[in-house]
């Protein structure tokens, strides 16, 4: 088991999206965050890949250098951390605990080995997996996302390939959702999480 420092700040339950990059989770998390913003707080990431045009230092994750990123690591400041994409990525304490100090439904949006790690704690977080309906779909995504590399796009391509089959594992996740209509899939997402947002909801007009 790994440190359970976050279990002292037991709140409702943390959600984790997963799924391969370019399958919508930033897209369907961000309009959860905009259609209930007193009740999703999102865990900010760290990573050592460069921000992309839009991308803000703090909102979207924490950009740092490996150097400083493996200094954390070594301290024990992150909850987990993987390489993915030729890049170092990471959940610090810090970044869950912000969330869950304001009582919010913590999200955090982390790769597979991410998964597999955040498992492994006290977390108790709600696992949900996004899917593309399509190895080619996907492919289009991203290509018309215009964020990626030639290179980057084959190495995510390839760990996509390695995530769909990982997310039909039994008893990872306890939705799968596939992001084919953005609406539908939106509407599954809300499904899967009312009765944590209700809960939510119910508490903080209660206070
Ligand atoms: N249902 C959908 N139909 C068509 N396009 C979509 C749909 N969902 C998302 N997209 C588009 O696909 C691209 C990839 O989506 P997004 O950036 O949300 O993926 P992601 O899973 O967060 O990727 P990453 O893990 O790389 O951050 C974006 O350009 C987004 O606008
Ligand atoms: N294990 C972790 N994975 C993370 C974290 N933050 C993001 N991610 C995942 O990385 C890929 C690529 O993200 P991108 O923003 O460069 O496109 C994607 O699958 C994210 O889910 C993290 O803290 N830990």
């Amino acid at each position: 088991m790994r440190d359970a420092t976050i279990k002292a700040m037991a709140g409702p339950r943390p959600v984790v999206l997963s799924g391969p990059s370019g399958a919508g989770k930033s897209t369907l998390l961000k309009k959860l965050m905009k259609e209930y913003d007193s009740v999703f707080g999102f865990s900010v990431s760290h990573t050592t890949r460069s921000p992309r045009p839009g991308e803000e230092n703090g909102k979207d994750y924490h950009f740092v250098t490996r150097e400083v990123m493996q200094a954390g690591i070594d301290k024990g400041d992150f909850i987990e951390n993987a390489e993915f994409s030729g890049n170092m990525y990471g959940t610090s304490k810090a970044a869950v605990h912000d969330v869950q100090a304001k009582n919010l439904i913590c999200i955090l949006d982390i790769d597979m080995q991410g998964v597999r790690n955040i498992k492994q704690t006290d977390l108790n977080a709600i696992y949900i997996s996004i899917q593309p309906p399509s190895t080619e779909i996907l492919e289009k995504r991203l290509r018309d996302r215009k964020t990626e590399s030639e290179d980057s796009l084959q190495r995510r391509l390839r760990a996509a390939k390695v995530d769909m089959e990982f997310s039909k594992e039994a008893g990872v996740f306890d939705v799968v959702i596939v992001n084919d209509n953005l609406d539908v899939a939106y509407g599954q997402l809300k499904d899967a999480l009312l009765e944590e947002i209700n809960m939510v909801k119910k508490t903080s007009a209660s206070s």
